[in-house]
């Protein structure tokens, strides 16, 4: 019997002995090392498929684009705005999407404001580990031309939702390429908004070859349950082109939300679902067919999506019954949060084993967007370094 040797994949197994956190007390960064409890909690390679691109924007960029671009902000500081923005305390969907009427009017229709976005989230996103993220955004909510009506407040300008998506792209593979992690988009539609949505899929059809690989529903699934036939006939068409699609639901919204998005829309994933446990029979059928779940664990207790005392949370019930399911960060700008912080959640108060961070990454490796030769790369970049080699005999 022999091991077949590999090459040790580059860019992965790279320790992240130190990242960087923001104290959710003071609004100011500090420096958390090994030393730091329990902060590198899984300090291995990770898979991340739920994170918002306008979610996560670094204070310090929406301070520089605001002072290029002549725009005023109630402050000037990044430890000022990281507390204007950040929800401090558990509080519902609604008032935490409205934390995005803070900056976004910045950074949309700024060309230069895009692409260093994406670059930035996958600098980002490689300190802390990850070495494959998808990152979703409304290419509407960037635009300023072509999107009715043009979202922030701007005047009309010449960047088209078109336009958005190609800046993101460049941005995200610029930043693959000089941080050597694998970075693809999801592009969303939004629950308020039926009309950007043939949009949506027509523009995840264009650019499924530069890295955008899946169509999601974002929004607030509060106060629009019920998918509107735009969004219903934007998924059929996805469906029916071989676009990949995952629905927000069962976040604040309830179990039947998780079955329109499984039955009508015929979502691959569920982004949340948390509330898909109020249906025993719906959980159980989800179980049976492996559905993903895209938690989110410390954006589910400020979103007041789940019960903020983490012993209780519905994360427990899909680890104890080994679901299908990856760890999150949703919006780590409004929750002033990063990847770190998810995973020492789960494990101080949940109960997490390093064995659990190794199978619930594989289930996200497995269920995440790429074609399935990519897919196998990054499973077996995965098992090597989580010490789980397929051994070959002759
Ligand atoms: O947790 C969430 N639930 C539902 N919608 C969200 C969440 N976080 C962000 N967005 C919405 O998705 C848009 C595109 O990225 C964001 O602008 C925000 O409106």
């Amino acid at each position: 019997m022999h091991i077949i040797a590999r090459r040790a994949a580059t860019g992965i197994g790279s320790p992240v002995l130190t990242s960087l956190c923001t104290s959710r007390l003071t609004g100011t960064r500090r420096l958390y090392t090994m030393a730091d409890s329990d902060h590198t909690v899984f300090n291995k390679p990770k898979v991340e498929l739920h994170v918002h691109l306008d979610g996560a924007i670094r204070v310090q960029t929406i301070l520089d684009v605001a002072k290029r671009r002549g725009i005023t902000l109630p402050t000037d500081t990044e430890e000022e705005l990281t507390q204007k923005i950040a929800l401090e305390k558990p509080s519902t969907l609604t008032a935490f999407l409205e934390k995005f009427n803070e900056y976004m009017h910045v950074v949309a229709g700024d060309r230069e404001a895009i692409k260093r976005i994406a670059y930035e989230f996958v600098e980002d996103k490689a300190k802390e580990g990850v070495i494959y993220v998808e990152v979703r955004y409304s290419p509407h909510f960037l635009a300023n031309t072509q999107v009715e009506p043009i979202p922030w407040n701007q005047t009309e300008g010449n960047l088209s939702p078109d336009e958005v998506v190609h800046l993101v792209n460049e941005g995200l593979s610029e930043g693959e390429r000089a941080f050597n992690i694998k970075a693809r988009s999801i592009l969303c539609c939004m629950r308020h908004m039926p009309s950007w949505s043939m949009d949506v899929v027509e523009l995840c059809k264009k650019y499924r070859h530069e890295g955008v690989v899946a169509i999601d529903l974002a929004g607030d699934e509060s106060l629009n349950c019920l998918a509107n036939p735009g969004h219903r006939r934007a998924y059929e068409e996805a469906e029916r082109c071989g676009i990949h699609r995952t629905v927000h639901a069962g976040e604040v919204g309830p179990a039947s939300v998780v079955k329109e998005a499984v039955e009508v829309l015929k979502a691959e994933r569920i982004g949340h679902g948390y509330r898909t446990l109020e249906d025993e029979g719906l959980y159980r059928k989800l179980l049976a067919q492996n559905m993903h779940f895209e938690v989110c664990p410390v954006s589910s207790k400020l979103t007041g999506a789940c019960d903020p005392d983490f012993t209780k949370h519905p994360i427990i019930t899909f680890m104890k019954d080994k679901a299908n399911y990856s760890l999150n960060t949703d919006d780590p700008l409004i929750l002033n949060s990063n990847l770190h912080l998810d995973y020492s959640t789960v494990h101080r108060y949940m109960g997490f084993t390093e064995e659990e961070f190794k199978r619930l990454n594989i289930c996200s490796a497995e269920s995440c967007f790429l074609p399935d030769e990519e897919k196998k790369e990054l499973l077996d970049r995965l098992y090597e370094a989580y010490g789980m080699m397929t051994s070959t005999a002759f």
